[in-house]
């Protein structure tokens, strides 16, 4: 059997058959509706064309049967003319120059319809006029981007029936489609049993079929139909460059915080009241750059202190410590640091219960702590005790009005305390990870079936949030605030920061410290002064403990210090705590 197939094919291959067509219609039938489906397809382009001869034709007529018709004619065209340019109908513009277009255009075709009515339109010159018009309103025409991209998608709808079999979504209808500023999206209606996760696991098929480079289809889900989505097919990547930051946009922690824009350009607003929040995404994913926003935010509220824990040697929040009340930078500090935010827990937990009151309400007198932590499985790591104290203010912290703000590369079971952490943490920004699975770490189980592509996310910057209001997977990209911004921001909002209330200052000075700055006995307060200095804790003395320590005054005290922060003896750790 199988000897007589290669038999049979070397015979074919040396005596080719030739081609036969067998047309079961004549072939000027047939020729005529291949010619009249190339008109209907190329109808866009042609239309220039088309409306050329349409105008002929009227003016024949017209000549014939109405030459006297041609001041109504003029009347109309001012009219037509009139309404595209003030109003763009009937073809309901918007855009100044296409208004100018449709205006010009209808004028000039309206006045040679007259002339034409009137005189005839083979009298010489009005044909050859008409022909060499095309070409100058054609152009604009030929060349119009949205025109362009509206046939585009008219092609599509047509052909979706063929392509939705291609892609394994037979049945599947597009309902209406929209051409807008990146792309167009249309709304796809599914065939009863189809859901949109089976569009969203088509999505490279669907690419493929449309033509488009990858990453370029959406699919949003409708949240009032189960069989129902949008399909965003974006020509243009709107978050191709950096977005600068336009500032911050809270005042108080109750505002949302806008932490960049989506690709339909509306802005990502967030609020942390009373939440915490979780950011993950691989190296160089721009989790350090969303921590930038979220601080440039919050150092412009007037009713949060804000404490920072950087384990890489302060390096991403040295920059903000202006405006942090403590900064920890080593794993010793940072333990300490979550310890005595346990203690501010406690202390207001304990006058809420005294005094009936559910949730402590932030004001400039009484702040919400938030503690910013870069790279949180870090400190998982170096600092064990550190994650229970982590714990405990993920649990509890939210009607006290301490909040946790945590990046991480990973946030595996390991770093998260098998996950009691980040059960807690109902914000959660996902940038680009390495690992798909990494997404259903960071966000929840089934995001990345669900459509939460992070593995996609091509910049850094760009990110998928899951948090209220914000439930479905739609990529946006967070501002980019510069250093120099950075520095900025840090320097004007120095001065206004306000300090812990006196119940949660109490509950921290009552923690026991590693470190209890000796009282000298010294007769010389520069020498005092350094000693102290020289033995303060970590996160440094303030001018009224070092008053207090040296017995001298307060302007000696920061000319000292400015003295010896000149040559770099003196340090200010944070805001107006010091050390050598
Ligand atoms: N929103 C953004 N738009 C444009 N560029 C950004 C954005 N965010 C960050 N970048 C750039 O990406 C690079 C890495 O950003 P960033 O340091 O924030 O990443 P990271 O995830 O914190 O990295 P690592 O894990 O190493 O700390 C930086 O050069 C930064 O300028």
């Amino acid at each position: 059997m199988r000897s007589y197939g290669r038999r049979h094919r070397r015979w074919n291959r040396r005596n080719p058959q030739p081609l036969l067509f067998v047309p079961d219609e004549p072939l000027t039938l047939a020729a005529l509706a291949a010619i009249g489906r190339a008109l209907y397809r190329y109808r866009s382009e042609l239309a220039p064309i088309t409306t050329a001869v349409i105008l002929a034709v009227a003016g024949l007529i017209l000549h014939h049967t109405h030459p006297g018709a041609w001041p109504l004619i003029a009347a109309l065209t001012v009219a037509a003319a009139l309404a595209a340019a003030l109003r763009g109908v009937p073809w309901g513009l918007t855009r100044t120059a296409e208004r100018a277009y449709a205006a010009t255009t209808t004028a000039v075709a309206g006045t040679w319809l007259a002339v034409a009515a009137a005189l005839g339109p083979v009298r010489s010159p009005l044909l050859t006029v008409l022909v060499v018009a095309v070409v100058p309103f054609g152009i604009p025409w030929w060349g119009h981007r949205r025109r362009r991209a509206r046939v585009r998608v008219d092609r599509v709808i047509n052909a979706w029936p063929n392509l939705a079999e291609v892609i394994g979504l037979t049945g599947s209808r597009i309902m209406s489609a929209v051409v807008d500023t990146w792309g167009w999206r249309a709304r796809l209606k599914l065939r009863p049993g189809q859901s949109v996760t089976d569009v969203v696991t088509r999505v490279p098929a669907i690419e493929s079929a449309l033509g488009t480079r990858p990453g370029a289809v959406r699919v949003e889900q409708d949240p009032a139909h189960a069989g129902r989505c949008t399909m965003r097919v974006l020509a243009i990547d709107p978050h191709a460059g950096a977005i600068p930051w336009p500032g911050p946009t809270a005042r108080t922690l109750a505002d949302p915080i806008e932490l960049g824009v989506f690709e339909d350009a509306t802005p990502v607003r967030v609020a942390l009241l009373r939440k915490h929040a979780l950011i993950g995404g691989t190296t160089d994913s721009g989790k350090s750059g969303v921590l930038n926003v979220v601080l440039g935010n919050l150092a412009a509220c007037a009713d949060v202190v804000l404490w920072g824990i950087d384990l890489k040697g302060g390096m991403e929040l040295r920059p903000w410590a202006p405006c942090l009340a403590r900064l920890a930078t080593t794993p010793e500090e940072a333990t300490e640091l979550l310890a005595d935010a346990v203690a501010v827990l406690d202390a207001r937990a304990h006058a809420s219960g005294r005094d009936n009151s559910r949730v402590w309400e932030p004001t400039p007198a009484a702040p919400a702590l938030v503690i910013v932590i870069d790279e949180y499985a870090e400190l998982a790591d170096t600092a064990p005790d550190a994650v229970g104290h982590a714990e405990s203010i993920a649990r509890r912290g939210r009607a006290l009005a301490v909040d946790l703000l945590a990046a991480t590369q990973r946030p595996t079971q390991k770093a998260m305390g098998g996950g009691a952490l980040r059960s807690q943490m109902s914000i959660r920004v996902c940038l680009r990870v390495r690992e798909r699975r990494d997404v259903d770490l960071i966000l929840d189980k089934g995001m990345l079936t669900d459509g939460w592509h992070a593995h996609t996310l091509d910049a850094p910057g760009k990110f998928y949030i899951l948090a209220d209001g914000h439930d479905q997977p739609r990529r946006a990209r967070a501002y980019l605030v510069t250093d120099e911004l950075v520095r900025q921001t840090a320097a004007r909002y120095a001065d206004q920061r306000p300090d812990l209330d006196p119940l949660s200052r109490a509950a921290i000075d009552h923690q026991p410290k590693p470190i209890e700055p000796p009282r000298p006995a010294a007769d010389d307060p520069e020498q005092t002064l350094l000693t102290v200095l020289d033995q303060a804790p970590a996160d440094g003395l303030t001018a009224r403990e070092l008053i207090d320590l040296t017995g001298m005054g307060r302007t000696w005290i920061y000319n000292r210090l400015q003295a010896h922060a000149t040559t770099g003896r003196a340090r200010q750790v944070t805001r107006g705590h010091w050390r050598t």
